[in-house]
């Protein structure tokens, strides 16, 4: 110590209070290198220099000379403590401890751009922070991997490699290992011996194909990492990736890796000791997550700010299989002229959440047209311009039912930068005010449930009650598809106009809400086969055959952007059979004056619950109801319009009793379908005629019965045209 010109008394004051501090555990004081008591020391020094800077004003040149020793001294720790690390070659992890706050060397810098992007700050320019906002480089001996929250993994980068890294000029040969975390589908990468000798090893020729070398190869340190020791970037599942560099070089390829829960422990415990941190719960895994969290939160908060210069803002990196692109899509995304929103309208250039392309084969910035050729590491970034809403859309990106379903539905655009809309995923429709909707077990009448069953009702030889309240008999077969005569029956009753059954009511609701000076006559509204499940008032197992569309989505499924101009999709990414329930559709429960009103402020596509209507008298305005899954909805609200000949049908169907004036609206396939084919069904419009209150669109459905296609113009026609004009 007296080297560091540190005097005798000092010592021996700190380390007894040291002593008193650790319950006399010598081990922990002395271990590596007594930096313990230096930094104690420091610290102490640094205090007493900070309050006579303060109380001293009138001497300030007699401060600075007390932190200026201070730095002295810390600078001879770091030296002694390098030549240590040199000394101790390759047996010994050498020693490399960091202190709270950037000195030297250690300083923490955060990149606040991972990509060269446009408007964003370069990549060589850190942004260095100073020692009350940046809490602490977290010191790391050797290479390896440990579980971080759901399922990430840690794998080892070579940043050094880069021929342009900051870090590899500065310290000479040293090798700088970068932990690096990234989403995974469950599995740790372990990183062995010989990927270690990939990190530190210009001289490996033929490096494995691993992650690692793919990211060196990239240049990936001379973009993200330069002049960094920590650096931060979104993942598209919402997570953060962290990098984190520990510098100088650690040793050779002999080294051995430490564990998961070595190197964790020996984490824990050394922060505990040189942080002083008391809180038995600091885990550092927790420490990394809140890391995460405080970088994903400032990240939006920095986008929501009006004010923000576009050169200030960070940028987001994505680097999820799902939105990886391949080449020949990234190449119809570069020239494809079909890229509208849903509206039809292209506004490719006018998005908000301007995203770019980089190709991690080369990690330098490039545009769209030279990702052809490379089908592996496209990676979509985001740019921080995205709103918030689109930011949470993009960590949605492997379930969009963020966990409310039983399966997962993850989305993918293939196509295009666009991120699915912002919408609350609910699994049961809502009431939004006014809808009269109630289900009470005390209006569950004896015909509409059945109380006498047990078990499975479809095992009964006789249809139970509830079959019967809807039917003759069981809408559903055993194994829960739809038994073919009914669904047969249901799909002529929608698409032959022969068996087309309309009801009329005697004042329509939705000319009602119309409401003009003359109430129009009802239009119509087409019968419907309906299905009466078993419910809570039913004594069968929740298992019955009589309770399909109440157990939920169970298939998989997914939403995807559409090649052909009708934004967002639902497409199955399995086989299903014919007769197989997908899912209801689960919306606002309006009424249709709500809905009226809401349609003349923003465009909405609701679906009028009319299949009794006319049959029977509505007792009220509250009781004509349709559901709108624009801004509440399930993964229906993604299921585009088929004319006719769609492959899903919706059907009725009554759960918690028979009230006409609501029910659930449930597809089933109405043919077998292959996986990865569109799921469609008929919306019932008419793209002629103004009777539903839907906001219109250019039908794309591309089906050969098509209702929107324009009907050639006959010359008579063409002449009358004319004719008018004239
Ligand atoms: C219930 S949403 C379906 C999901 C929608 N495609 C999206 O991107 O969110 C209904 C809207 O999708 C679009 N759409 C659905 N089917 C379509 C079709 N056959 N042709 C063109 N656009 C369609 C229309 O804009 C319609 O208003």
């Amino acid at each position: 110590m007296e080297a560091l010109g540190i005097d005798r008394e000092r010592v021996k004051q700190v380390l007894k209070d040291l002593l008193a501090t650790y319950e006399n555990n010598w081990e922990l004081i002395a271990v590596d290198n007594y930096s313990v008591l230096a930094d104690a020391i420091f610290e102490e020094k640094e205090t007493e220099a900070t309050r006579e800077m303060e109380e001293k004003k009138k001497k300030p040149e007699e401060a600075e000379c007390s932190a200026a020793e201070v730095d002295r001294g810390k600078k001879k720790v770091h030296e002694l403590a390098d030549e240590d690390e040199d000394s101790m070659a390759e047996a010994v992890p050498p020693l490399k401890r960091l202190r709270r706050g950037g000195e030297g060397g250690s300083a923490l810098t955060l990149n606040q751009s991972t990509s060269p992007s446009l408007g964003s700050p370069s990549l060589n320019e850190p942004t260095t922070y100073d020692n009350d906002t940046v809490p602490i480089l977290l010191p790391y001996h050797d290479a390896g991997a440990f579980i971080v929250p759901k399922d990430e993994t840690l794998t080892v980068t070579d940043m050094s490699s880069s021929p342009n890294h900051p870090d590899s000029m500065e310290r000479g040969n040293s090798s700088i290992p970068i932990l690096e975390m990234e989403k995974t589908n469950g599995h740790v990468d372990k990183q062995d011996g010989e990927t270690v000798s990939t990190v530190h090893g210009t001289t490996n020729d033929v490096p494995p194909p691993t992650t690692i070398q793919r990211f060196s190869d990239q240049n990936l340190a001379a973009t993200q990492a330069e002049s960094s020791a920590l650096e931060l970037a979104s993942s598209a599942s919402g997570e953060v990736k962290i990098n984190l560099s520990f510098a100088p070089a650690t040793g050779g390829s002999s080294l051995r890796l430490p564990s998961e829960e070595e190197l964790r422990r020996a984490m824990e415990d050394k922060c505990l000791r040189s942080y002083k941190i008391l809180d038995p719960n600091f885990s550092v895994v927790g420490f990394l997550n809140d890391i995460c969290s405080c970088y994903m939160d400032l990240a939006i908060k920095a986008n929501n700010s009006a004010n923000q210069s576009p050169e200030k803002l960070p940028v987001l990196t994505t680097n999820v299989e799902a939105l990886k692109i391949s080449a020949a899509r990234m190449d119809f995304a570069s020239s494809s002229t079909n890229d509208h929103n849903v509206d039809g309208t292209d506004d490719r250039n006018g998005s908000a959440a301007r995203m770019e392309l980089m190709i991690s084969d080369d990690h330098t910035r490039d545009d769209e047209n030279s990702a052809a050729g490379d089908s592996m590491g496209l990676v979509v970034v985001p740019e921080c311009q995205a709103s918030a809403d689109e930011y949470r859309s993009i960590s949605n990106v492997s379930d969009i039912t963020l966990g409310r379903e039983t399966v997962e539905i993850p989305w993918v655009n293939e196509f295009n930068e666009k991120v699915p809309p912002s919408f609350f995923y609910i699994t049961q429709s809502l009431v939004y005010k006014d809808a009269e909707v109630k289900f009470t077990v005390g209006d569950i009448r004896d015909d509409q449930c059945c109380s006498s069953c047990c078990g499975d009702c479809l095992a009964l030889s006789m249809a139970c009650s509830c079959a019967t309240a809807a039917n003759n008999g069981f809408a559903y077969a055993v194994g829960g598809l739809l038994q073919n005569d009914f669904l047969e029956d249901c799909i002529s009753e929608a698409r032959d106009p022969r068996k087309h059954v309309v009801q009329y009511c005697k004042e329509c609701p939705i000319q009602k809400a119309k409401n003009e000076d003359v109430l129009e006559n009802c239009k119509g509204h087409l019968k419907r086969k309906v299905i009466k499940e078993c419910w809570i008032k039913c004594r069968c197992n929740q298992r019955c055959g009589n309770r399909v569309v109440q157990q939920g989505i169970h298939n998989k499924l997914q939403v995807f952007f559409t090649p052909n101009g009708k934004g967002w999709g639902l497409r199955t990414l399995e086989k299903l059979p014919k007769g197989a329930f997908v899912s209801e559709f689960a919306g606002e429960i309006l009424t249709i004056t709500e809905y009226c009103q809401r349609s003349k402020e923003k465009p909405t596509c609701p679906f009028v619950l009319d299949a009794h209507w006319g049959s029977e008298e509505l007792s009220g305005d509250n009781k004509s109801l349709c559901l709108d899954g624009t801004q509440y909805g399930n993964i229906s609200r993604f299921i585009n319009h088929r004319c006719l000949d769609a492959n899903l049908i919706d059907i009725p169907v009554h759960v918690e009793n028979t009230d006409p004036h609501y029910y659930h609206l449930a597809f089933f396939t109405t043919r077998e379908i292959d996986a990865m084919e569109e799921l469609t069904w008929d919306y019932g419009v008419e793209f002629n005629d103004h009777v539903y209150p839907t906001t219109p669109f250019h039908c794309r459905c591309g089906s050969e019965f098509c209702r929107n296609i324009k009907k050639p113009i006959t010359k008579s026609k063409k002449s009358k045209k004319r004719g008018m004009r004239e």
